[in-house]
């Protein structure tokens, strides 16, 4: 495969298009030279004219400058299709790059920086803007070679061939200029005006469908409505004072730009200078034919410009990630012997410099449970997140059997330590593909008897492909639930020693639940076990809870030990039977509901 060869910090598209700045500039090398013959097979027209006005016509005069003409279009017309070719293939050349450096960087990253960015932006940048940059290469490099040597050529024939007519003609495009320059005012503030604007009406619109199913139940969606309908006029008011202040300004400078001002000023100025005798009509005609060209090429300048502030700034995203460190590997790594887990006076702090954690030193024995509990906020996924090492700790140490977890390979830490978080992810692959992700070698007896352990055999059985259904396909559409019971079958098979796990909370309808607790328990039999735990009946027996407060461990022992504290915990404990007794209390009077309706 490809390798990426950026070689200088990534500031920008010229750091991120330089693997390929050989191909882009001979695409932009065939476009100048396509541009320069296109311009060339003009100059052979006045000198027919000039043969066919003379008294006694050659023909073979006319045949030879013919000739030259259809020679220079036809060698204007292949290096310009040569261009695109070569511009497509730097643009193919580049996307290979730039997904492979992407992709490659990505799988380095602390997967806490994949989390935190998310996957909306992930896809935007790998998909998105690698393709707006292929775009660019692809279709904007060889107008950049024509849209810079036509006029400067055009420029220079139309002074040698007569330097007053030249001045006149090249007198439109100054005022032009000027009506351009003022249109273009503001344009910072203006596109600032108008990206925040649209930024907010495509955040109303994602809520307006993302929150459908909630906003319904509160109010038929004329409230969220009329939000979007405020955005929607703030937008439309956004667009309107920005066309009212470039409007004519703008459509005067680009009618400058267009041929037919510059025609009539050329024929009216050559006219005048014929009369006068100080010009002749083949020279003339050099002007007729070449100065609506160069009115021509000035228009892609200007929408080049947007292209080329477009690709820049998806080019200083890409950047960004690309510069994003690696975790760190080890330079000698090491194997941890047991099971157990030691954190020694961990602090971690997120970029807003406010601490996560602070000063927790935990020691977790191998094959033991330990729940981290706290109010939300505390800092509990934090914590477990830290032992897989989705970030590194910023003071103190994460040892496994004696070992920091920074001193092994992400291969060993990965064997060491299984995560099951609520964000449960499947591949676009079969079920059961999906859960010998956890052990790929594995045969099919050893995935059944894991999805049999994670109560998942059941329904993957009923599925209209068994083990081979697509997960995610039409017509698979997989619950919360059964979705998490895969991916704790994939843990079951992947039998490392350790386990780390953020308790569901969201599929928890009874009979879900217990078939999870179920599938839970046989993942984690005699495994050292971390959970985070929302729900404190599910790890009452658990062999310490770990409490945590504003980033601080604050209690540490046994459920009933805790009790009698009298802290925090005893605080979480009571909240939560009331929750409980609340929701036995709206279950029976549902129940009650029910049967009253029945009766
Ligand atoms: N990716 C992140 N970037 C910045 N700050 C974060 C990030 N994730 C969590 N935090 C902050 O770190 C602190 C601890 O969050 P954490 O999610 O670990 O708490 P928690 O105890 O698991 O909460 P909950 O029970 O609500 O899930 C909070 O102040 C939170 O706002």
């Amino acid at each position: 495969m490809t390798q990426p060869t950026f070689t200088q910090p990534l500031t920008g598209a010229r750091s991120i298009l330089a693997p390929v700045k050989g191909r882009i500039g001979g695409a932009i090398a065939l476009a100048s030279f396509s541009a320069i013959t296109g311009i060339g097979s003009l100059l052979a027209v006045p000198p027919i004219a000039a043969e066919l006005l003379s008294e006694s016509p050659e023909p073979a005069v006319i045949w030879r400058w013919l000739v030259i003409a259809v020679v220079m279009v036809a060698i204007a017309f292949s290096t310009r299709s040569l261009a695109f070719t070569v511009s497509h293939l730097a643009a193919f050349k580049l996307e290979v790059i730039l997904r492979t450096a992407l992709t490659e960087h990505l799988a380095q990253v602390p997967l806490g920086y994949v989390i935190t960015t998310g996957s909306g932006a992930i896809k935007k940048l790998v998909q998105d803007d690698v393709k707006s940059l292929h775009a660019f290469v692809a279709d904007s490099t060889p107008l950049i070679g024509q849209a810079y040597t036509t006029p400067v050529l055009s420029l220079v024939i139309m002074i040698l061939a007569d330097w007053r007519l030249g001045l006149i003609t090249l007198a439109v495009l100054p005022i032009g200029m000027i009506f351009i320059q003022l249109a273009l005012r503001d344009y910072g503030e203006q596109r600032k005006a108008y990206d925040q604007a649209n930024e907010q009406i495509n955040g109303v619109i994602i809520e307006f469908v993302q929150g459908m199913q909630v906003v319904r139940t509160f109010d038929d969606g004329s409230s969220s409505f009329a939000r979007f309908q405020r955005s929607l006029d703030s937008f439309t008011q956004t667009l309107r004072e920005w066309n009212a202040k470039t409007q004519l300004s703008g459509r005067l400078g680009t009618l400058l730009f267009e041929p037919l001002p510059t025609l009539l000023v050329v024929s009216a100025a050559g006219a005048w200078l014929m009369m006068q005798g100080s010009l002749s009509f083949p020279r003339l005609l050099v002007f007729l034919l070449i100065a609506p060209r160069l009115c021509g090429a000035f228009k892609p300048i200007f929408t080049l410009a947007h292209f080329i502030n477009q690709s820049n700034a998806g080019a200083l995203r890409i950047g960004a990630v690309l510069a994003e460190p690696v975790l760190p590997q080890p330079q000698h790594p090491q194997q941890p012997k047991t099971a157990e887990i030691t954190l020694q006076t961990v602090t971690f702090t997120y970029g807003d410099g406010r601490p996560a954690l602070q000063d927790i030193s935990l020691h977790m024995p191998a094959g033991s449970v330990t729940a981290l509990v706290g109010p939300s906020g505390a800092g509990k996924t934090t914590l477990a997140r830290l032992i897989p090492r989705f970030w590194d700790v910023d003071g103190g140490a994460i040892e496994i059997g004696g070992v920091d977890v920074r001193q092994m390979t992400s291969a060993t830490l990965m064997s060491w330590v299984s995560f099951v978080f609520q964000d449960t992810f499947l591949l676009y692959d079969t079920i059961g593909n999906n859960i010998k992700l956890g052990r790929p070698n594995a045969t099919d007896a050893e995935v059944e008897a894991a999805a049999r352990a994670a109560q998942a055999h059941d329904f993957i059985l009923a599925l209209p492909n068994g083990y081979d259904t697509i997960a995610g396909e039409r017509g698979t559409r997989l619950s919360g639930g059964q979705r998490q019971r895969i991916t704790i079958a994939r843990a079951i098979l992947q039998d490392n020693p350790i386990v780390v796990l953020d308790e569901a909370t969201a599929f928890a309808d009874p009979e879900n639940e217990a078939l999870i607790q179920d599938a839970i328990a046989s993942l984690t039999q005699g495994k050292t076990l971390i959970v985070v735990a929302h729900r404190l009946s599910t790890i009452m027996h658990a062999d310490q809870m770990a409490v945590l407060d504003q980033g601080k461990l604050v209690e540490l022992g046994k459920h009933d030990q805790l009790l009698q504290s009298n802290g925090v915990y005893t605080r979480l404990w009571s909240r939560h039977q009331q929750a409980q007794n609340w929701e036995l209390s709206v279950r029976s009077r549902s129940v009650l509901a029910a049967r009253t309706n029945s009766i």
